[in-house]
C-alpha cells in the first residue's frame, strides 16, 4: 500500500461487459483526478448537499477541466431528501439549464445523494452518464457501487428506482475525517454485513481491528473499504439484477427497512441494518441453524463498533405491513437473507410469521 497521500491506493473493476467501470480508491482528491476526468462532456452537474459542499465541493470543482459548464444542485440534508420532490427539482434544474443527453452528473455525497443522483441519471433524457464521489463510509463501501438507484416513497424505502451503473466511482478516504461518529458507525454496519454473508476471514479481521477502525487509521480503513468493494463488485458482476446471489447483500434489510420507514427521522440506514442483522441471526439461532457463539460474535462486534443491536418498539401489524413491501417478496411470500454460519448466508422463504415475530420480539428493546 502506498503511504503517499497524493497517490491512488487501489483500483477495483466491476466487471459488467460493456458497462464495466473502475472504482478508484485514494486518500485525497488527488493529482490523478483531472486526468481521470479529462473525458467529461461539456455539461456537468454536481449533485450534493450544503454539509458536504462546505468541505468537498471546491476541491472537486478544482479538479474538473476548466472549460466545462459546471452546474451545482444542492438538495436538503437527510433521508427525507431522497424523494420524488428532490428528483423533480433536479430535473427542473437540468431542463432550465438546457442540459442535453450528453451531459454528466456527479454525485458528491453519501448514499442519499448517490441513490437520488443515480436515479436522475437513469431517467433524464432516458439516461445520461453519472459518476460517484462517495463521501460517507456507507457510500464508499456499498451504495456507490452496483447501480441500485432509487428514491423513497411514504409507503417504503427505495420503492421507486432503477438499476443503472455509474461510469466510475472515486473514493477518497480522507473525506471520512469530517464524518460524524454516528455516520461512521453506519458504514461499519454494511462492512460487517460482507463478513457475515461472504467472508469469515474478513469478519475475524474486523474483530481483530476494531480499535484501529474506530480510530479511523488510514491503512486499516483503506483495507476495509477495498475488501468491501471487492466483495460487492464480485457479487454485482455475477448477478447485476438480483436474480439470486446479489440478494445476500440484503442481509438485515427486510427488518431494517421496516424500522427506517417508520422511524426515518431518528434511525439511520446503517443502524437499522445492524438491528436487522441481529434479528436475522437470532431467528436462525432459534431454529438451531446458527450457533450461539456466532450469534454472540455478531452482537459483540456491532456493539463494539457503536451500533444498536435492539429494535425500537413497533406494532406487530406495522412490522408485517412494512415487510410485505420488501422487494424480495415473491407471490405474496416473504423471503429473508439468513446466515447459516459466519461467512455464509442463504435466501429462504418463510411462511410461519410467528417464528419471525418471536425473533423480532426477542430483539426488541423493552422500556417497561
Ligand atoms: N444503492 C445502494 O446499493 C445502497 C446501499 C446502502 C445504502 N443505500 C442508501 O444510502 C442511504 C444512506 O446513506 P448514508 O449513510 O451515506 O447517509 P447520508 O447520505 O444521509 O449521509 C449521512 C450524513 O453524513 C453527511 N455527510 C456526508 N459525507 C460527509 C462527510 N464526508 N463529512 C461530513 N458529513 C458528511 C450527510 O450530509 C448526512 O448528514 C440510505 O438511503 C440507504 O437506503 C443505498
Ligand atoms: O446493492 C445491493 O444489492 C444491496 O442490497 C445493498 C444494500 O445495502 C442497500 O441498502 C440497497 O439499497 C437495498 O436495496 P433494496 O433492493 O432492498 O431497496
Ligand atoms: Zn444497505
Amino acid at each position: 500500500m502506498q503511504a503517499d497521500s497524493q497517490t491512488l491506493i487501489h483500483r477495483i473493476d466491476v466487471g459488467l461487459a460493456e458497462r464495466s467501470y473502475p472504482i478508484h480508491i485514494g486518500r485525497q482528491l488527488n493529482s490523478e483526478l483531472p486526468l481521470l476526468l479529462s473525458n467529461l462532456p461539456q455539461q456537468v452537474c454536481i449533485i450534493t448537499n450544503a454539509t458536504i459542499a462546505a468541505h468537498y465541493l471546491a476541491p472537486l470543482q478544482a479538479a474538473l477541466p476548466s472549460d466545462r459548464t459546471v452546474l451545482v444542485h444542492a438538495i436538503a440534508d437527510g433521508e427525507h431528501a431522497k424523494s420524488l420532490t428532490s428528483y423533480a427539482e433536479i430535473m427542473d434544474t437540468l431542463i432550465a439549464a438546457g442540459f442535453n443527453r450528453d451531459c454528466a452528473l456527479l454525485a458528491l455525497g453519501g448514499g442519499v445523494v448517490g441513490d437520488l443522483a443515480g436515479f436522475v441519471a437513469a431517467t433524464y433524457q432516458r439516461g445520461v452518464d453519472f459518476y460517484q464521489f462517495p463521501t460517507t463510509l456507507l457510500a464508499q463501501v456499498d451504495s456507490s457501487v452496483g447501480g441500485k438507484t432509487a428514491v423513497n416513497h411514504p409507503g417504503g424505502k427505495n420503492l421507486i428506482g432503477a438499476f443503472y451503473q455509474p461510469k466510475a466511482v472515486f473514493i477518497y478516504t480522507d473525506c471520512l475525517n469530517t464524518l460524524s461518529s454516528r455516520d461512521f458507525a453506519c458504514g461499519l454496519a454494511e462492512v460487517v454485513k460482507y463478513g457475515v454473508i461472504y467472508d469469515a476471514e474478513f469478519f475475524s479481521w474486523l474483530e481483530q481491528n476494531q480499535a484501529q477502525l474506530l480510530a479511523r487509521d488510514p491503512e486499516t480503513l483503506a483495507y476495509a473499504i477495498k475488501r468491501s468493494c471487492e466483495i460487492k463488485a464480485e457479487i454485482v458482476a455475477a448477478d447485476e439484477r438480483e436474480q439470486g446471489l446479489r440478494a445476500l447483500l440484503n442481509l438485515g434489510h427486510t427488518f431494517g427497512h421496516a424500522i427506517e420507514a417508520e422511524y426515518y427521522h431518528s434511525w439511520r440506514h446503517g443502524e437499522a441494518v445492524a438491528v436487522g442483522t441481529v434479528i436475522a441471526a437470532h431467528y436462525m439461532r432459534l431454529q438451531e441453524q446458527f450457533t450461539e457463539s456466532d450469534y454472540q460474535r455478531i452482537v459483540r462486534l456491532l456493539k463494539n463498533l457503536g451500533l444498536p443491536t435492539q429494535a425500537p418498539a413497533l406494532d406487530e401489524l406495522k412490522w408485517q405491513q412494512r415487510m410485505q413491501r420488501d422487494k424480495k417478496v415473491k407471490s405474496g411470500r416473504m423471503r429473508f437473507i439468513l446466515p447459516t454460519r459466519i461467512g455464509h448466508a442463504e435466501m429462504r422463504t418463510i411462511t410461519d410469521w410467528s417464528a419471525i415475530w418471536q425473533a423480532i420480539s426477542a430483539v426488541t428493546e423493552h422500556t417497561d
